[in-house]
């Protein structure tokens, strides 16, 4: 399964123009800042929003003139909306029996997609009875369980308590994996872009400004967004217990608490740099090389690596002539354990 949006919307002053195409199985990140025309594309695909000129094609089908209801899309909003009067089952249920599926295959089903979305045992409840998480992973769910070709997430975790929101999104990387068809998120939340997404896809005033996977566009960003969104360190590690977790920058100390495959991300001001190494520091303390040094005003972005392994650290540009932070230089980074987030991967 595949798409291929190549067309034109207008909406008062304001011009979407972009031409872009969406694998099957993978997850694309659609950022950029207010106003780029996020939402008019998740729109447009939707048959929400009609185009003025070009096409849409999902599997070699030109749905360009098809109504909302003829399209395989689910969509989930940053609000769950959910009918009140029916259980999460119903809820879920819904959209197959809509679609023809008899009334015991279709429950069936929503209690297999609210089983992978780990609310199995919430199946019976109405929405009433559910926390927003719980009512978001039940929105999910329901949007999963037509198997829609095009599967379009407009800030769908926005709307969620930092904890909520991070067990959200390992629940939801789970279920993608298993996806067959494409996923188009909209977000804002740098965490969400690169641990759910495949590729990410900058839009600036209704134009394409980058396209990449998220360490494409970590290494060369080509706007400001860009690079303030992955200015954050995002290491893939593997947590061995106690709050620790192995990467490629070495053994990491962190105060959360996580299992198995995970990311490690630590924004680049929270990392302190030091000549040698820090004695006595309770911190994580690694050693690594410069690759380049950034100055934007007062502060500086310092790049370095070790075995493979990218951190960027952000500093005060005093602190650059200080420690002598020039390319091929050797410097000793510290992070607190406590400025360690971990999420599942
Ligand atoms: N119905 C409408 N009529 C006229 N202009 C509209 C309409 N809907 C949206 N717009 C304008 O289209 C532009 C793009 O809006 P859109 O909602 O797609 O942006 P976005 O990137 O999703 O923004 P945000 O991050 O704030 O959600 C904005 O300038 C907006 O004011």
């Amino acid at each position: 399964m595949s798409a291929l949006f190549d067309g034109r919307v207008e909406q008062g002053s304001f011009t979407l123009e972009v031409s872009l195409s969406f694998e099957s199985g993978t997850v694309t990140g659609i950022l950029g800042p207010n106003g780029s025309g996020k939402t008019t594309l998740l729109r447009a695909i939707a048959g929400l929003t009609p185009l003025s000129s070009g096409s849409l094609t999902v599997d070699d089908s030109d749905w360009t003139s098809f109504a909302p209801q003829d399209r395989s899309v689910g969509l989930v909003l940053a609000d769950p909306v959910l009918f009140p009067h029916l259980s999460a089952t119903d809820n879920v249920a819904f959209g197959p029996r809509s679609r023809g599926v008899a009334a015991s295959a279709a429950g069936q089903r929503a209690l297999e997609e609210l089983d992978a979305l780990g609310i199995g045992e919430l199946a019976s409840r109405k929405p009433k009875a559910l926390s927003t998480g719980q009512a978001q992973r039940v929105a999910l769910a329901r949007a999963l369980a037509t198997d829609p070709a095009v599967l379009l997430l407009d800030e769908s975790l926005a709307g969620l308590d930092p904890q909520t929101r991070t067990s959200v999104r390992g629940v939801l990387a789970s279920r993608l994996a298993h996806f067959d068809g494409t996923t188009i998120m909209v977000t804002h939340d740098p965490v969400d872009a690169l641990t759910l997404a495949d590729e990410l896809v900058f839009l600036e005033d209704g134009r394409l400004t980058q396209r990449g996977t998220p360490v494409q566009v970590s290494a060369a960003p080509r706007s400001a967004y860009a690079a303030t969104l992955v200015g954050l360190n995002l290491l893939p590690g593997h947590a061995t217990g106690d709050g620790l977790v192995a990467t490629g920058l070495g053994e990491v100390r962190t105060a959360s608490e996580v299992e198995g495959e995970c990311w490690v991300s630590i924004r680049p001001n929270a990392v302190s740099l030091w000549r040698s190494p820090p004695d006595g520091s309770p911190r994580n303390t690694w050693q690594l090389t410069v690759t380049g040094v950034e100055v934007l005003g007062q502060t500086a972005r310092i790049m370095l690596s070790a075995n493979d392994s990218r951190l960027v650290a952000e500093v005060t540009t005093l602190a650059v002539n200080e420690l002598g932070l020039v390319a091929g230089a050797q410097a000793w980074a510290s992070v607190k354990a406590t400025e360690i987030d971990c999420y599942p991967r």
